[in-house]
């Protein structure tokens, strides 16, 4: 592991990575890659999640596109110096912040969605002009072995690495120094990695998971909701990280909800759920049994379905759900949709503020003044209003979590500033030195007044007439020249 990452820090040393013709170039190399692979990358994914190809493209190929195109579209000015404001004291000079490359970073990746998950924070830091390793899950093991097999054959060896392996290989990786770690999985690993990324003092982007809350109030068209929120809930087989975790409701909306949810199942899966190309599996034995237990004692009104064989778990509506039961204590991570009664939106706020801030919000409503006063008097990593998921597609917001579901984000630009350090710069030349006595020693009353003046623009009357009258001179001074 460390003759990797030192081979990296020389490719990184030599400064190769930095120019934007080299950084346009990889990333052109890697939309090549995902293009002209598309058939081998796509395979990897469904085998990895029980996908049909269609979806692997929808659910992960289009998101990576796209965020290559972003920077290949707007690159040239992220990458470019930003002009800063001056004071009174560096009027003459030039001020501007210059992004730059932070070094070597470690991307780590999870399983849900193993390309995704891995090549839209590789994007980032190519864009910004960093050597980078990945370490994709090994839980998809498919999608690792085509990444691993890939981009060797398409990006610069010496800067971008992949290493696969579990625990093991994460562990002896994360001892190494890296510029910035991007960290995607659950909250207890994520500790860990901040852990670890702390002995270097290294930053870290930790995109980790929570309960997102679903709010539906009694003012809504049920019908959309409900088919938006069971497309957010059973895609992907419940593993989503913003899939709606819970629905929060009055308990005279339950059973509509339930009613409705189960008619667009049917219309998205059809009568044979299990046969239906468009449902997925739950990834691992480990996962099927921990859902399995969150079964336990639930008022099944829907669903329930499963099979360990093929690890199936139909889409499932647990109601009357005790807040303290069991899965309403851990992210469910899974096609089980828990409704938990409340009275009012008064109770669903404080319901959603008495727990940890989740990755997600969503609140369903006509009354956008209800949605704004959710937002208002809650946090969490993001919010989409009246639909779930969504926010995740729009690459102008910064997608990360706060508090417990994570630090940091990324997409778009905050993925180029996320692998940047924004560098302040101010050059001035070497004459007007006569300015300057006012910081030399000795320091007096008149220098601090000045510099008050100067830095602070606190103004008295006596310096403002004092400029007034040297700006007057210096103005007849130009016109009798020019009479002359
Ligand atoms: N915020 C976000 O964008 C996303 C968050 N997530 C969250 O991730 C979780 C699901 O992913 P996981 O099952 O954690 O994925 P996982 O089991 O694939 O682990 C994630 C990564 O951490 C590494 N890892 C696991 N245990 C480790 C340890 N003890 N030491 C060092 N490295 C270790 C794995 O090798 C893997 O690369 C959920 O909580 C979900 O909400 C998932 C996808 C996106
Ligand atoms: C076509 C379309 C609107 C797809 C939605 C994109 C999608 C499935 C995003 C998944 C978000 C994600 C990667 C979540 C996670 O990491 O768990």
């Amino acid at each position: 592991m460390e003759r990797q990452v030192l081979r990296l820090r020389q490719a990184f040393r030599s400064g190769r990575s930095r120019p934007l013709r080299f950084r346009l170039q990889q990333l052109e190399a890697l939309r090549r890659m995902v293009q002209e692979r598309e058939k081998e990358i796509l395979a990897a994914i469904a085998a990895d999640l029980s996908k049909s190809e269609l979806n692997a493209y929808s659910h992960e190929v289009i998101t990576i596109l796209g965020e290559i195109d972003f920077m290949l579209g707007n690159l040239p000015e992220l990458a470019s110096a930003r002009p800063a404001k001056k004071n009174l004291l560096t009027m003459m000079d030039e001020a501007y912040v210059q992004p730059e490359p932070l070094g070597v970073v470690l991307i780590i990746g999870a399983w849900n969605y193993p390309f995704v998950l891995t090549m839209q924070p590789l994007v980032g830091a190519i864009a910004a002009g960093n050597a980078a390793i990945v370490k994709p899950s090994e839980l998809s093991e498919n999608t690792a072995k085509i990444l691993a097999e890939l981009l060797p054959q398409y990006l610069d060896q010496d800067l971008y690495a992949i290493v696969n392996g579990g625990i093991p290989e994460t562990t002896e990786l994360l001892k190494q120094r890296f510029d910035h770690i991007l960290y995607t999985g659950n909250t207890a690993v994520g500790k860990i990695v901040m852990e670890a990324a702390a002995k270097h003092l290294t930053p870290v982007t930790l995109e980790l998971g929570g309960k997102s809350p679903c709010y539906i109030d009694r003012d809504c068209d049920l019908d959309v909701a409900c088919r938006r929120i069971a497309w957010g809930k059973y895609m992907n087989c419940g593993q989503t990280c913003i899939a709606p975790d819970y629905i929060l409701c009055e308990a005279s909306l339950q059973n509509q909800i339930v009613q409705k949810i189960k008619e667009t199942v049917k219309d998205f899966y059809g009568e044979n759920i299990k046969a239906s190309p468009d449902y997925e599996r739950i990834i691992n034995l480990r996962h099927f049994k921990r859902l399995q237990s969150l079964l336990k004692g639930q008022k099944i009104a829907f669903g329930g379905e499963m099979d360990e064989a093929t690890r199936y778990l139909a889409p499932t509506i647990l109601t009357d759900v005790d807040p303290n039961s069991k899965v309403m204590q851990e992210e469910i991570f899974g096609p089980i949709l828990p409704i938990v009664s409340v009275k009012n939106v008064d109770e669903a706020i404080n319901f959603i503020n008495d727990r940890e801030k989740p990755l997600a919000l969503y609140v369903f409503s006509r009354n956008n003044k209800l949605i704004k006063r959710v937002i208002d008097e809650t946090s969490s990593g993001g919010v989409t209003g009246n639909d779930v998921i969504m926010h995740f597609t729009v690459n102008s917001l910064p997608f990360g979590g706060v508090g417990a579901s994570g630090m940091g984000a990324y997409h778009g630009k905050y993925s180029f500033d996320t692998f940047s350090h924004q560098r302040p710069c101010l050059l001035k030349g070497l004459k007007g030195e006569s300015v300057n006595k006012l910081r030399y020693p000795p320091n007096s009353e008149s220098k601090v007044s000045w510099a008050k003046f100067f830095l602070l623009k606190q103004f008295n009357k006596g310096r403002l007439g004092m400029l007034l009258f040297v700006c007057l001179v210096a103005v007849a001074a130009v016109i009798v020249k020019d009479q002359l």
